[in-house]
């Protein structure tokens, strides 16, 4: 069965193949290491970011592979501003921005905004890296966070030992970037076997409509843990800082608890209204659709 995520969006971003000299660009810029201590207990790769997945000579894999390979060409120009990313031209391209609540990033709630992704600055901004105000999921997971077997959903699960403000990043959802295709025989194979579902989709709409899948079963991050709900007290945003390819940010969407479970709605919530025939839902939040969400690729 299919557990899926879709967030709306509306968005377009130049991009540009990385050439010699942009390579030249990153190379002299200051590059940014995710911080991630995190591992698995079980028989997969642990990745920091999201990975290609293997090359099946498809056509449809170039152009994945040419997306990855590709660089964003916005970029700020805040280097004498000590208020980056403040310009909207420059710094966010209209996207949801971060404010600093008690030494953190989080971001600023607007649930009537038109975009809402986030666009980070990047290997090719001129802003100081210190006072930048627009870099979070860069730079890794947030600590605290503990695989645990879930007894609400008999099965693994990822919680905090910290409390969580509103709005504040969790961690990415990484693991192995799919084709269409691909997510669809892998899809057909879970489902024959009745296999968990690490595979999410990430619909955005912009002119073409654009989909991001991505598979952590065999190599992923943390994010492969958080199960879903209903009612959840995560949210998924899509978040691009160097490459086209969005990352799939997990956020807080209200404060939460040292001990809470972490979970995102599979089909980004609010407004789903997709097919609810996938495996009962074990949430037991007084919202409960009874299925977790189901939608076709
Ligand atoms: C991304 S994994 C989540 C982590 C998983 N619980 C584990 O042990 O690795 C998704 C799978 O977890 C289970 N799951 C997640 N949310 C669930 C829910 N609300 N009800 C029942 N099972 C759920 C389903 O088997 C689903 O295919």
């Amino acid at each position: 069965m299919k557990d899926k995520a879709q967030v709306g969006l509306k968005l377009e971003v130049p991009t540009v193949r990385k050439s010699s000299q942009m390579q030249q660009m990153k190379s002299m810029s200051t590059l940014i290491e995710i911080e991630d201590n995190y591992d698995h207990m079980e028989n997969v790769e642990y990745i920091l970011e999201n990975v290609l997945m293997p090359d099946d000579g498809s056509l449809e894999f170039r152009h994945l592979q040419d997306d990855y390979n590709s660089h964003l060409t916005l970029s700020c120009k805040c280097s004498n501003n000590n208020n980056c990313c403040n310009n909207i031209d420059f710094c966010h391209k209209g996207g949801l921005k971060y404010m600093r609540v008690k030494g953190e990033l989080v971001v600023i709630p607007n649930e009537s905004q038109q975009f809402r992704s986030i666009l980070e600055c990047n290997e090719l901004c001129e802003c100081q890296i210190s006072k930048c105000l627009n870099r979070r999921v860069q730079y890794g997971p947030r600590q605290k966070l503990e695989v645990f077997e879930s007894p609400l959903y008999k099965s693994k699960g990822l919680r905090t030992t910290a409390y969580i403000p509103s709005g504040a990043f969790i961690c990415e959802y990484a693991g192995e970037l799919l084709t269409l295709s691909e997510a669809q025989k892998r899809i057909q194979i879970i489902d024959e076997n009745c296999q968990m579902n690490y595979i999410l989709c990430l619909y955005e709409h912009s002119k073409t409509r654009l989909i991001t899948i991505v598979d952590p079963s065999k190599r992923g991050n943390i994010g492969r843990y958080l199960n879903h709900s209903c009612q959840p007290n995560c949210k998924i945003l899509p978040v691009r800082t160097n490459c086209p390819i969005p990352k799939i940010g997990i956020f807080a969407k209200r404060d939460i608890l040292a001990n809470e479970e972490l979970c995102f709605h599979y089909a980004g919530g609010d407004n789903y209204n997709g097919m609810l025939n996938g495996k009962p839902c074990l949430c037991g939040s007084t919202h409960c659709n009874g299925f977790i969400p189901n939608t076709q690729i």
